[in-house]
């Protein structure tokens, strides 16, 4: 019992003089910032704010373009200046590869890693290999699909013109859409979920951006005790694999207990490796990606390099879930941003839709070409995303060496560094004239600095789905301003903000509208 209790007194010794180290890294680097409190670090104030981009932007304001905070012990430097976030996600790549890793994010190669995890020359080939799926001509020959799906979005607005007599919330129903277009064209599987709300792999997928997510207890512990996190991961396994097994043995259990949304996608995952046989469409991110693997390969083979264009079955089921949550949540989001933009500004909706309307009437069959000229459609949309960012606090990276970094100094290896996307967005010196709070998608005509706008990220490891979500965004813009006026609801008012909820994206929690048929004398 003494030896126990002695034991934990020097675990805890430890700790705290690890901690007191971790505490001096700002000071060593003479750079300024929030005052952590003890074990928490900076995280309390997350719970103040309930939105970490709420917080960043706070300190922002407080101490400046670079400062650093907590999270736990752990480090974390802000940068916002663009000079030196271009050394960093651009001349500097090869040293800042990797992302930092997420509480319970499992890296370890066993189960196979994805794109968004993978780091360094794993990172390399598996890129290489999911490049190809977005390039140019794919997406050119992906454009009748989207069109197919989004037709599919229009039956379904119309039913709610029937039944909600022409107010709705119109959320709801990207998220199906983008679903489907996933399924699509990544997988090359007709889903139509958006006439099934029901579908189980939707339903899942909704939850892993949901707040009400049984792995908070874990999560927490992951971010105060990051040393620890092998043993967090396995306790967080444990939990789901006792749950899983609760609700096959006892009637009813599952009424009760919930499933891990993210496990139960991934052991699901087999279903598409079985069903990709059947496809007789284009061929597609799943095809591509089962086209690498190899039989005999084996993540410890020292002769599988960044450019052997090879896969790990493992590999391939956790993109399947990557691509599933990642190209879902994030195209839907940004469609609702443009909705409400065009709900909350009529003068803007009628200059979008008559440059449509000069590029397509209804004898015109959308092609990529054509999507391509249409600049004020893609200005609309960055401008969009530019004031409403999707994943602001999702660009990060890591430094495998130690580097010197003009402005910033040397920078030990492991630093993790993330940017503050609001105060780039929102600089008037990167952006002006025209005050970066008015609606103004003609400043993109101006060329801007390489790291002004980062909705997408930056980089080689930038979002390697851009191409696909703007094109599939612009699809459902244009079918949507071809049909309908889009005004606010009339329970809001035309100056009233989303209310927004912040996990991994920014999103707003429902985009209320009111749908009015055009008169159609073009079509
Ligand atoms: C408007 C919609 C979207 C936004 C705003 C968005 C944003 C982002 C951002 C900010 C990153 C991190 C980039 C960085 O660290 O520099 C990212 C990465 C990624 N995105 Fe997207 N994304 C969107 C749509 C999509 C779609 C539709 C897909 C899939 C079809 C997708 C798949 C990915 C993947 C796989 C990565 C990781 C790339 C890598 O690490 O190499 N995203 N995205």
């Amino acid at each position: 019992m003494l030896l126990t209790l002695f034991l934990i007194l020097i675990i805890l010794v430890f700790y705290v003089a690890h901690m007191r180290h971790c505490y001096k890294f700002f000071e060593r680097l003479g750079i300024d910032g929030p005052r952590p409190t003890f074990f928490l670090g900076n995280v309390a104030d997350f719970a103040v704010t309930k939105r970490i981009s709420i917080s960043i932007q706070n300190w922002t304001k407080q101490f400046g373009r670079i400062y650093g905070y907590f999270e736990g012990h752990t480090p974390v430097l802000v940068v916002s200046d663009p000079d030196i976030l271009e050394n960093i996600f651009l001349k500097h790549f090869s040293k800042f590869h990797s992302r930092r890793q997420f509480p319970l994010e499992d890296r370890s190669t066993s189960r196979g890693v994805h794109l968004f995890s993978a780091t360094g020359d794993e990172w390399r080939r598996q890129r290489s290999i999911i490049n190809p799926t977005f390039s140019p001509l794919k997406i050119k020959r992906m454009i009748p699909m989207i069109t197919d799906c989004i037709s599919n979005l229009v039956a379904k607005i119309e039913d709610c013109i029937q039944n909600d007599s022409a107010e709705f919330d119109i959320s709801k129903l990207y998220k199906s859409l983008t679903m489907d277009l996933i399924w699509r064209c990544c997988f090359g599987m007709k889903t139509d979920m958006q006439s099934n709300p029901n579908n189980p792999y939707l339903i899942r997928s909704q939850q892993v951006f949901a707040r009400e997510n049984s792995t908070y207890l874990t999560t927490l512990l992951g971010i105060f005790i990051p040393e620890l996190q092998p043993c967090w991961l396995t306790i967080h396994h444990w939990l789901n694999t006792i749950k899983s097994k609760l609700r096959t043995f006892l009637p009813m259990a599952d009424r009760f207990i919930a499933d891990d949304p993210s496990e139960w996608l991934k052991e699901n995952v087999d279903h598409f490796i079985r069903k990709t046989s059947d496809s007789s469409e284009e061929v597609n991110l799943l095809q591509l990606m089962l086209n690498a693997v190899q039989k005999k390969f084996n993540q410890t083979d020292e002769n599988a390099t960044a450019d052997q264009r090879i896969l790990s079955l493992n590999e391939v089921k956790q993109n399947i879930f990557l691509f599933m949550i990642a190209g879902y949540e994030t195209a839907s989001t940004a469609l609702s941003y443009v909705t409400h933009v065009l709900a909350t500004h009529p003068e803007e909706q009628k200059k979008l839709r008559e440059h449509i309307d000069m590029f397509i009437d209804k004898d015109t069959i959308l092609t990529y070409e054509i999507l391509n000229q249409m600049q004020y459609l893609d200005w609309f949309i960055r401008e969009t995303l530019r004031m409403y960012p999707v994943t602001p606090i999702i660009i990060n990276r890591q430094c495998s060496e130690e580097i010197y970094l003009p402005g910033l100094g040397c920078i030990p290896a492991g630093t993790k560094i993330t940017l503050d996307m609001y105060n780039l967005h929102y600089d008037n010196d990167l952006w002006g004239p025209i005050d970066t709070k008015v609606f103004y998608p003609e400043r993109f005509a101006t060329k801007r600095h390489p790291l002004a706008w980062v909705a997408f990220g930056a980089g080689p490891r930038n979002c390697v789905g851009m191409r696909f979500a703007l094109a599939e965004i612009k699809i459902a813009i244009i079918h949507l301003l071809q049909n309908y006026t889009v005004a606010p609801s009339c329970s809001s008012t035309v100056n009233q903000d989303l209310e927004l909820v912040e996990l991994v994206t920014i999103a707003p929690k429902e985009v209320p509208i009111r749908l009015e048929r055009r008169m159609l004398e073009r079509y």
